[in-house]
């Protein structure tokens, strides 16, 4: 639908976001904390001390009850490193960051949030972006859509809407109007850490 651009978007207009889709890449690298438990559920996923993500999707596609597993697992550790990553914003004197997260509501997500944001795009469009990603496939898609609220459901949960159907100029332009409804220190502060962090 555009998630992950978006969330580009606001990094580059100095907005802290916090990428759970990321988060669960560093846990599943070598040392992270998630290749131990999966290894245990799933012991086809693990080579190397990293996890396969290609391995582990052929374990939990077409098995809802696997992804409930694996979530089980992921999940926990996701939000605990959001609440790293919001005390740190914290101390950083953003008052507001982003938080990325595919599984939003259904994961009862919002509740930590003031502001939910939709990123959404007409069927056929998500389908054909989808589609044309490496290692994608109409099962995993059905599989993975599955598991996710309707879109409609997910636009009319969320406060605000931005469509993605249409030019990245355009959808530049929301994101535009969105950031100007941020309180002013989020970015200023933003930028200063990033100045800091060299
Ligand atoms: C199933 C896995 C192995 C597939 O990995 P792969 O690299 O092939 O695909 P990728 O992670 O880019 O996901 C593809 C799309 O599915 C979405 N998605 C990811 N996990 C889930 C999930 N549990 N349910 C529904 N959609 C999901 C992603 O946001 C993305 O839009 C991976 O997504 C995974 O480990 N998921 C479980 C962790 C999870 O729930 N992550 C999402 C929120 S923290
Ligand atoms: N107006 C638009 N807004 C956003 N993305 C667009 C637009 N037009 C085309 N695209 C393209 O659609 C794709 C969207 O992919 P993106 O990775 O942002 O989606 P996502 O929802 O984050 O998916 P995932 O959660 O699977 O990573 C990108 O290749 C992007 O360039």
């Amino acid at each position: 639908m555009g998630k992950s651009t978006v969330s580009r978007m606001l990094e580059q207009r100095n907005v802290p976001v916090l990428d759970a889709d990321q988060m669960v890449h560093e846990l599943y690298a070598a040392g992270g904390l998630a290749v131990e438990p999966i290894g245990a559920a799933f012991p086809t996923a693990v080579t190397g001390g990293a996890v396969d993500r290609t391995a582990l999707s052929a374990c939990v596609v077409g098995n809802p009850a696997a992804l409930r597993q694996l979530e089980d697992i992921v999940h926990p550790l996701v939000k605990a490193q959001r609440c790293l990553g919001l005390r740190r914003a914290a101390e950083w004197g953003a008052e507001a960051v982003v938080l990325d997260i595919p599984l939003l509501f259904e994961t009862g997500a919002e509740a930590d949030c003031d502001l939910t944001v939709a990123v959404s795009a007409p069927p056929h469009i998500q389908r054909r972006r989808v589609l044309s990603r490496k290692g994608m496939s109409p099962e995993k898609l059905a599989s993975l859509l599955a598991r996710q609220l309707p879109d409609a459901e997910r636009c009319r949960k969320a406060n605000v809407v931005i469509d993605t159907g249409c030019s990245l100029k355009e959808t530049e332009k929301s994101i535009d109007e969105l950031v100007s409804t941020f309180p002013s220190r989020t970015r200023k502060a933003y930028s200063k850490v990033s100045t800091d962090a060299g």
